[in-house]
């Protein structure tokens, strides 16, 4: 049933309409509450933002007041020292920690082959008699906190950004900082002596040489680089009688008369010259002399690219007192005026005018008076030997050889009989070959010493077979060498005969090769000179080597060739101390 009714209808539409405000005014409410919930909602969020805001900072500022309060009681309490990478110090200290075995909770390590450079690995194997094939050494990148003596020590590595460089992504140079907690500077001096002991004790079968290490060049940190040699003793040095005795009391003796030198007003300093032919035993016998006195070697080369004067100076004055200041082949900075003309400028350079060709002749790095000061500078006293060797020792000017820079001056000539003979002997000792001993007076009188010969016999062949003054220990040995296990080939027959001869033709065929290179060399410097080309020595008027050398060069003589060296007045005299 449908019906109209437009009272309650008209009635329905305005109930319909106070439904609707009725519902807007729900809305709002709802949305008013909503945003009023919102806001306190927002209001507690905003609140706890800034509790956790206040509170963070609190924090924060805590850490910070904390750290400080630690950095500092560090400061106020405790020593810091720093060990440079190129410092001797640098190396017992690297050794120390080690040992104590800081590094067990390092965790970056530098690993590389075994080699004779000195890393201070750490031995992980609970066998130390099994030797790896690689050296595990720690970064200390991370500090680490260890005890020692009952005091805290941390260790922290740092580096040079001015000397560092990055091998295989690690950093090779560095300094090691190493803060005591304690204010008592005695304890800092005893651990640095104790790190010093024990790096003696365990260097004690090695030498230690310093070098400079080129790749790693740092001018502030001039020895970069450790080599360990096994310490090689002053017996195995063939030398002539009393001149490895003479040498070793000479040095002793002025490492122990400081007092003497300061009282008498002498630079407590002491030098020598090594000269003589290649292969005769002057860098061995340094190295025996350091080993027996217990003395660390500085070792130089001239030749070296990033030497000038200012290095070297740097370089000598930063050796510690009784350490050896080696220099081998030192003419090489220096060579004669034979050798520069024997090395003359490619063509292409001498088509391009005079002034190039002045210039191609750069100045060499190292001054003869750069050296002087060196050897005699402020620096080179305090207790410091001074070794230099060189195969030509007339190339060397007069004022670098005067006493008080070379002291000594000590002639290496080619083996004598005397020197033969005592070569054999230690290549096959009686220990080694007993079946080769010495025969009693009977087994003599009753044994065939041609079939039955005993190693002092052979000893003697041997030498009467190689012509004195002839050839160098080095090759001597050489020869030796090849017949290690066998004395009798050694010294008989076509073995030591065959040798000479053979030695024989091939150094005459190198001599004819040399002259015709010298040939070659002096055609092509007479064709420079024919185009107006004047060396810059001779254009110097007598200036030496070095074209900033103020000092006159001797260089005029001319260059000895170790054939009229074994032939001519070097081969005639014995080696001496002069
Ligand atoms: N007099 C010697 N006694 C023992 N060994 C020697 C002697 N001379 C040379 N040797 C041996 O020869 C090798 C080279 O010797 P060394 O380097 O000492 O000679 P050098 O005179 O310094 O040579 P160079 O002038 O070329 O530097 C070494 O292995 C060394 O053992």
């Amino acid at each position: 049933m449908y019906s109209t009714y437009y009272g309650p209808q008209s009635g329905l539409a305005g109930a319909d309409a106070t439904a609707q405000g009725s519902s807007w005014m729900t809305s709002f409410m709802g949305l008013s509450s909503i945003f009023a919930a919102l806001g306190l909602v927002s209001q507690s969020y905003v609140g706890s933002s800034l509790k956790l805001l206040v509170l963070g900072s609190l924090i924060e500022t805590g850490r910070r007041f904390f750290q400080w309060l630690i950095e500092r009681f560090r400061i106020q309490y405790s020593l810091t020292a720093q060990f440079n990478e190129g410092d001797p110090a640098h190396e017992w200290i690297v050794l120390f920690i080690t040992q104590e075995r800081v590094w067990k909770r390092s965790r970056e390590f530098v690993v590389t082959a075994k080699n004779s450079e000195r890393k201070w690995a750490v031995n992980t194997d609970s066998d130390p008699s099994r030797v790896g094939s690689a050296e595990y050494v720690p970064t200390y990148q991370a500090p680490q906190l260890f005890k020692w003596g009952g005091y805290w020590v941390e260790i922290k590595r740092g580096n040079d950004a001015r000397g560092s460089v990055v091998a295989n992504g690690v950093s090779q140079t560095g300094r090691i900082y190493l803060t005591i907690y304690t204010l008592d500077m005695t304890v800092l001096s005893r651990l640095v002596e104790e790190a010093k002991k024990r790096y003696v004790e365990v260097n004690r079968p090695h030498v230690v040489i310093h070098l400079i290490d080129s790749r790693r060049f740092n001018s502030s940190q001039p020895w970069n680089s450790v080599k360990h040699k096994i310490r090689r003793p002053l017996s195995s040095i063939i030398l002539l009688p009393g001149l490895l005795d003479s040498l070793v009391q000479d040095a002793e003796e002025f490492l122990k008369s400081e007092d003497w030198y300061i009282g008498a007003g002498i630079p407590h300093r002491r030098g020598y010259l090594l000269h003589g032919p290649p292969g005769t035993g002057k860098t061995s016998t340094i190295y025996a002399l350091a080993g027996a006195l217990n003395l660390e070697i500085y070792s130089l080369s001239l030749a070296s690219n990033n030497v000038d004067d200012s290095f070297l100076q740097q370089a000598a004055s930063s050796i510690p007192k009784n350490g050896i200041f080696l220099i081998e082949d030192i003419d090489c900075a220096f060579p004669s005026r034979a050798d520069e003309e024997d090395e003359p400028m490619e063509p292409m350079t001498v088509m391009r005018g005079n002034a190039m060709m002045a210039r191609a002749r750069a100045p060499r790095a190292i001054t003869l008076s750069g050296l002087l000061n060196v050897i005699d500078g402020v620096g080179s006293e305090e207790g410091k030997l001074f070794f230099a060797t060189t195969n030509y020792i007339d190339r060397l000017d007069a004022a670098l050889l005067r006493p008080g820079r070379i002291d000594r001056k000590i002639e290496y000539a080619l083996s004598t009989d005397e020197q033969t003979r005592a070569l054999f002997v230690k290549f096959f000792p009686e220990a080694r070959f007993p079946q080769f001993a010495h025969a009693t007076e009977t087994e003599k009188r009753n044994a065939d010493a041609e079939k039955n010969p005993t190693l002092t016999a052979l000893a003697t062949e041997f030498s009467a077979a190689i012509p004195p003054r002839e050839f160098s220990t080095a090759e001597l040995q050489g020869y030796l060498q090849g017949h290690k296990m066998h004395p009798v080939e050694a010294a008989r027959g076509a073995g030591a005969g065959a040798w000479v001869e053979a030695e024989r033709a091939e150094r005459a065929a190198r001599e004819v090769r040399e002259e015709e290179r010298r040939a070659k060399a002096r055609m092509r410097a007479q064709q420079m000179g024919g185009q107006g080309y004047m060396p810059p020595q001779m254009a110097g008027a007598g200036l030496g080597g070095s074209g900033m050398n103020p000092v006159p060069m001797s260089s005029t003589a001319a260059t000895p060739t170790f054939k009229s060296m074994r032939t001519g007045n070097v081969a005639a005299a014995a080696p001496v101390m002069t």
